[in-house]
C-alpha cells in the first residue's frame, strides 16, 4: 500500500499560541505535518492555495468576542469551509526575561484579544503600563526572549506553555480578568466532501440583507425561527464598501443534511442577495440540537409528499 501523506495543518503560530492547543487538541494522535503562520489570513490563505489541507484559527473568545479577521476572511475570497471545532480554557501568565522585577514592568506585548482579556489586573497590578500588540501571545513570548532588552517591550502575556517553551520567568499568574475565558477555534479546509451529521451539529453561514428595505432583518431571522432552527452566534461585520452596510456571521444549530436547515437556506436564498455556507460539522460539546414540533425530516418530507399528492390530483 502506498503511504498515505500527512496532512498539513497551518495555524497561527508561533509555537506556543492557544491556536496550537486547539491544533493538537483536534488532531489527536495523528502525524501532521504543522505550519506555523504569523496571522489568521495567512493560515487560511495556505488553504486557498493549496499549500496546507486545514487551517485552524481563532473565531471567538468568550470575554472579547468574534475575531473579525477571521470572519472577514471567511466572509470573501475563495470558498472555504469550517469541517470541525474546538474550544480551549484560556489561561495567563505575565511572562518577563529572568531577573525582571514586576514594578519595573511598564510595555507590555500580547495579542490584542489576550490584552483585553487581562486589562482590568493590568489597570490595577501595572498601573500606567502600555500594550504593545503582538501578532499572537506566543509570538510576545518568542521575540523578547529572542531580542532580550532590545524586545521594545517588559513583559508579555502568554500561556504559561508559551513562557516555559521561550525560557521566559514567570512574573505574575492569575492576570485573567476572567478565570473561566474560553476561546473556539474552527477547523477550516477546502470545499469539498461534508463531515457526516452526528445529530449534534453546527452550520457556519455568512448573509447579506437587502439594502434598505424595512424589516429585512426580521425576514431573514423569520426564515430560521419558523423553521425551529436555533443560532448559537450571530454578530455583524461592516461590508466595507460604505457606510451602513452590513454582513451577518452566522452558526446555527444543524447540519445542512438535515431538511429544516435546506428549508432555511432555501428561505435565506430567496429573501437575502447573498448567503454563503461556509460548512457543517460536528459541536465540539456534542450537546444535540432540540427539535421543535414539526420540524422533524419525517415532518418535512411527510409535507412534501403530500403538496406532490396535490399535484397529482389528490386531496
Ligand atoms: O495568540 C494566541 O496565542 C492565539 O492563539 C490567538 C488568540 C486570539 O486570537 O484570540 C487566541 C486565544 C486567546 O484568546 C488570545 C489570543
Amino acid at each position: 500500500m502506498p503511504e498515505q501523506p500527512r496532512a498539513r495543518y497551518a495555524y497561527l503560530g508561533p509555537e506556543g499560541t492557544f491556536t496550537e492547543a486547539a491544533l493538537r487538541a483536534l488532531v489527536g494522535d495523528e502525524d501532521v505535518d504543522t505550519l506555523p503562520c504569523a496571522d489568521v489570513v495567512t493560515a487560511l490563505e495556505k488553504v486557498r492555495t493549496g499549500e496546507a489541507d486545514f487551517a485552524v484559527v481563532p473565531i471567538e473568545n468568550s470575554v472579547e468576542g468574534g475575531v473579525n479577521a477571521t470572519l472577514d476572511t471567511l466572509a470573501t475570497g475563495a470558498p472555504l469551509v469550517v469541517v470541525g471545532e474546538m474550544v480551549v480554557p484560556i489561561t495567563f501568565v505575565l511572562a518577563g526575561l529572568p531577573g525582571t522585577a514586576l514594578a519595573d514592568v511598564r510595555r507590555v506585548a500580547t495579542h490584542p484579544h489576550a490584552w483585553a482579556q487581562c486589562r482590568g489586573w493590568a489597570a490595577r497590578q501595572l498601573a500606567g503600563a502600555v500594550h504593545v500588540p503582538a501578532t499572537s501571545t506566543a509570538a510576545a513570548a518568542a521575540h523578547l526572549a529572542d531580542a532580550g532588552a532590545l524586545a521594545g517591550y517588559d513583559a508579555a502575556l502568554c500561556s504559561p506553555l508559551s513562557a516555559e517553551r521561550y525560557g521566559l520567568e514567570v512574573l505574575a499568574t492569575g492576570v485573567a480578568d476572567n478565570p473561566r475565558a474560553v476561546t473556539r477555534f474552527v477547523l477550516v479546509g477546502a470545499p469539498g466532501a461534508l463531515p457526516d451529521p452526528t445529530g449534534a451539529d453546527k452550520t457556519t453561514l455568512m448573509v447579506h440583507l437587502p439594502d434598505n428595505e424595512a424589516g429585512a432583518l426580521l425576514h431573514m431571522l423569520d426564515q430560521f425561527a419558523v423553521r425551529g432552527v436555533n443560532l448559537s452566534r450571530i454578530e455583524s461585520r461592516p461590508i466595507g464598501d460604505s457606510l451602513g452596510r452590513y454582513s451577518f456571521s452566522i452558526d446555527l444549530e444543524g447540519h445542512i443534511a438535515e431538511e429544516r436547515v435546506q428549508a432555511t437556506l432555501i428561505g435565506l436564498h430567496r429573501v437575502c442577495p447573498l448567503v454563503r455556507f461556509l460548512g457543517s460539522y460536528p459541536r465540539v460539546d456534542g450537546v444535540a440540537h432540540r427539535q421543535a414540533p414539526g420540524t422533524s425530516d419525517a415532518d418535512f418530507i411527510a409535507a412534501r409528499e403530500w403538496v406532490e399528492g396535490l399535484l397529482d390530483g389528490g386531496t
